[in-house]
């Protein structure tokens, strides 16, 4: 197995703080040029304080990408595995200038986010391309990865072990899978993709949760109940996201008869603070103060089929690019059809 023509692997990802005195510049790096309210930023960056200023990504990536290259090493390849983030160090700028020093020339590059639309796909493009400016390195970046039956199987396992915790506690009534995802202003999801409604983020979601569900039932022998619920809003309150909130949706279904929810969120792949605050400590306390049953999904984390399939992308894109063929895209954003720019979207939304 090969690599080549690449000699490096970059895990792109979002970035967080790992102290105190780190969460405000990094919250104004995520927020920059963004008209995400003050008042909003100062409610999330508590919510990173709550956590003693230190966000959970950067060690789950790490473990990721320890799992990675060891999958490569296993496979004969034997290559630089580094991190580089948008919003936090070390930042894309500063991982691809060490690069360059160390004589890389073509680098391939795996998002941490595995949907289509301007802030999980093009956002991480057109950032890399900002960082690879001038310099004599070539980024590549893996196309999102949602459409992965792999990706859904290890979403699957995940479910599988949430309903059975949930059934042993609530016994054998009725049962409701609240997938998650992080909301998007609607705008944004309306441009995702190539724009056509059955391709959108939202769209990508609820076809990851129907085989989810459908193969989580398979091994569990029942048929789930399932929705999308989604999480995370920011922005002004007049501009519209994704809904419903996780939030608002737990005294509803609870009220239609349903005894317990599994939370599993689809949308992220492991547990960032997202997760940790969004979900494990608020949709957490909104289901403990109804009485209602509350079980989390494990994010896919370092899932081996999930590592698996992140290596077999990798040697894939390689191998195509080695024999001349396009790679199988479901991301346009190279020849530009994927996800409208983000100052097409400012119009769209204010
Ligand atoms: C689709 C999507 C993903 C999934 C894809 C991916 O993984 O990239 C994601 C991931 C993440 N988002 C993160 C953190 C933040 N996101 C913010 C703000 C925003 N996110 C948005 C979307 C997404 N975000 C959007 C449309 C905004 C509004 C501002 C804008 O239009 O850009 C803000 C500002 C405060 C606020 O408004 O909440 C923060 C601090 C972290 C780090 C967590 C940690 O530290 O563990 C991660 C992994
Ligand atoms: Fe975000």
């Amino acid at each position: 197995m090969s690599l080549a023509p690449f000699s490096a692997v970059l895990f792109a990802s979002y970035g967080g703080p790992d102290r105190s005195e780190d969460v405000l510049p990094f919250m104004r790096n995520a927020t920059a040029g963004r008209g995400i309210p003050d008042a909003r930023l100062l409610q999330v960056s508590a919510h990173y304080e709550l956590f003693g200023g230190k966000s959970p990504i950067n060690e789950l990536n790490a473990q990721l990408m320890d799992d990675v290259r060891a999958e490569l090493l296993r496979r004969g390849v034997e290559v630089p595995v580094v991190i580089g983030n948008r919003n936090w160090h070390p930042m894309f700028a500063e991982t691809i200038g060490a690069l360059v020093d160390a004589g890389h020339e073509r680098v391939l590059a795996v998002a941490t986010s595995a949907y289509q639309s301007y802030s999980s796909c093009r956002q991480y493009c057109e950032d890399l391309e900002r960082a690879v400016d001038g310099h004599a390195l070539r980024i590549d970046k893996l196309d999102p990865f949602w459409a992965d039956r792999r990706f859904a199987e290890a979403n699957a396992r995940s479910l599988v072990a949430a309903v059975r915790a949930l059934r042993g506690k609530v016994g054998s009534g009725q049962i409701r899978i609240l997938f998650v995802t992080h909301s998007i202003p609607l705008a944004m999801d309306e441009a995702s993709s190539t724009g056509a409604p059955e391709a959108r983020y939202e769209a990508q979601h609820l076809r990851v949760a129907a085989q989810t569900a459908t193969l989580a039932g398979e091994s569990l022998g029942e048929e789930l109940a399932w929705e999308l619920t989604f999480c995370s809003r920011s922005g002004a309150p007049h501009i519209p996201w994704l809904e419903p909130d996780i939030n608002d949706r737990l005294p509803e279904v609870q009220a239609e008869g349903v005894v317990g929810v599994v939370a599993a969120p689809i949308g992220f792949i492991s547990d960032h603070m997202e997760v940790a605050y969004d979900l494990d400590t608020e949709a957490k306390k909104t289901a403990a103060d109804l009485g209602f049953p509350y079980v989390r999904a494990a994010t896919v984390g370092t899932d081996r089929g999930f590592v698996e399939m992140l290596v077999d992308r990798l040697l894939g894109h390689a191998a195509a690019v080695r024999e001349g063929r396009e790679a199988v895209e479901v991301c346009r954003y190279s020849t530009g059809t994927c996800c409208l720019s983000r100052p097409e979207l400012r119009g769209a939304t204010r």
